[in-house]
């Protein structure tokens, strides 16, 4: 028997990546677990949770006798994720800082190093999310029960690697996946795959990792935690990194755009906001000495102006048409039927975990997608990402770059509509008595 495979696990100190590293031990891996550090400041309690959060990583490796290691990425971070978040915001998008940090840091930076630096044969998270290689594996398992070291498939494997959701539907993370390159996929291992997040809790209190069951669930801004958004981002930090520290030169990271919230149904001016950056489509709007809430539902980045309905489930906030930037498929670009035919029906979602609703997409020439839906939903929002099912594949996702007319547009068209002068040439028919 040769020497077992080796797997990198990244470790974030709280309960899903460690029993990850557990169940690769316990299945004959060679596993080193890494911790990532990605933001180097305080949190809004003053507490910097990086340094917590690798000492406890290292002391679930240290309990599984694995090697630890610790790697910086608060420079690549810095520019490929949050430089970004803030050009969206300046766009008068709304970014997901999330996909981008495990298509820019996870599955790319921490991917090359786990490959090429410490030469593993695949990278592991705690994802709970399936790949088409984990269900041949299990097969195997379950029918012929190798030993790890003659996986070969994962590390051969010749077919597109699928994205699927994970057994714990609750939990399913692949929405976040959705723009992960398929190199990275093919070198990539999710042991929850087939795990609720109750069992994995019970492992870890098996395990004896009680310090890590006791954290909360990660919240907020990817690494970044939790912030009062408006605040963070209006915050007096510096832009530029120096080495892997980022240097405090006293300017916000956005200057703030104030101008006015302005209704959508008569254009009156309703209040002043303080910038526009920090408004999501579909958001409740606070306007100063407005006693009924207003939501927002269109922002003009010339103007500042930002336009606002009276009613949540103000026809202006639905649509059911979008198109996407050139749409990411994880497994095959384009997939044959829709390079087929150019159409297809899936489903889409553009929320983690709302319900999925039934779409139909046309692939454009420079690989962007129209998107219409089988209903309109609320606040489709430019920046999120729409990401694509079929079935508990995920097929990938692309950017929301334009909208198509809203519920009230349309009806206001229709009300402005003249019909045509009635044909001379025929009599108009008589009204019946
Ligand atoms: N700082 C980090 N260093 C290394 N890996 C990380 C780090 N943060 C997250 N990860 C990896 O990404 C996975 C998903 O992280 P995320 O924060 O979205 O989920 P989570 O359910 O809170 O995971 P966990 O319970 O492991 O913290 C983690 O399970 C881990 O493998």
């Amino acid at each position: 028997m040769g020497l077992a495979r080796h797997v990198v696990c990244a470790m974030s100190g709280g309960v899903d990546s460690s029993v990850a590293a557990l169940l690769l031990k316990r299945r004959g891996y060679s596993v080193t677990g890494v911790f990532m550090k990605n933001w180097d400041s305080l949190d809004e309690r003053g507490v910097c949770s990086t340094e917590k959060d690798c000492e406890d990583a290292y002391r679930v490796c240290q309990a599984l006798d694995i090697p630890f290691h610790q790697v910086s990425y608060v420079k690549e971070y810095w520019n490929e994720v949050f430089s970004n978040l803030l050009r969206e915001y300046e766009k008068g998008r709304t970014p997901n800082p999330d996909i981008l940090c495990n298509k820019h840091i996870k599955f790319n930076h921490f991917h090359k190093y786990a490959i090429h630096t410490l030469g593993a044969d695949a990278m592991a998270t705690g994802h709970y999310a399936r790949t088409s290689q984990e269900d041949e594996e299990v097969f195997q398992q379950q029918h012929t029960a190798p030993p790890p070291t003659l996986f070969r498939n994962r590390f051969e494997v010749r077919n597109p690697v699928r994205l699927h959701k994970g057994a714990d539907l609750l939990k399913d993370q692949t929405f976040f996946l959705s723009q992960i390159s398929q190199d990275a996929l093919r070198q990539t291992m999710f042991p929850l795959a087939g795990l609720t997040k109750d069992f994995v809790k019970k492992m870890a209190a098996e395990a004896g990792f009680h310090h890590v069951l006791k954290k909360k669930e990660s919240m907020g801004i990817c690494f970044i935690g939790e912030r009062h958004f408006e605040e963070f981002i209006l915050e007096v930090r510096s832009p530029f990194v120096e080495g892997d520290n980022l240097t405090d030169c006293f300017i916000s990271y956005l200057e703030p755009k104030p101008g006015n919230f302005v209704s959508i149904e008569d254009g009156t001016v309703m209040g002043k906001h303080k910038g526009w950056f920090t408004l999501t489509l579909g958001q409740r709007a606070r306007i100063g000495g407005q006693r009924d809430a207003w939501f927002v539902v269109d922002k003009d980045v010339t103007t500042g102006d930002v336009f606002v309905a009276p009613t949540t489930n103000h026809p202006a906030l639905f649509r059911d048409m979008l198109r996407t930037d050139r749409f990411h498929w994880v497994a095959i670009d384009p997939p044959p039927e829709l390079a087929r035919v150019h159409m297809m029906e899936c489903h889409f979602r553009f929320i983690h975990q709302m319900p999925l609703v039934p779409c139909t997409v046309t692939l454009n020439m420079d690989g962007s997608l129209w998107i219409c839906l089988s209903k309109p939903i609320r606040a489709l929002t430019p920046g999120q990402f729409a990401v694509l099912y079929k079935g508990d594949e995920c097929l990938g996702s692309g950017k929301i770059m334009q909208l198509g007319p809203t519920e009230y547009t349309l009806q206001k068209s229709r009300e402005n509509f003249v019909p045509a002068a009635p044909n001379k040439e025929r009599p108009t028919p008589e009204p019946a008595s």
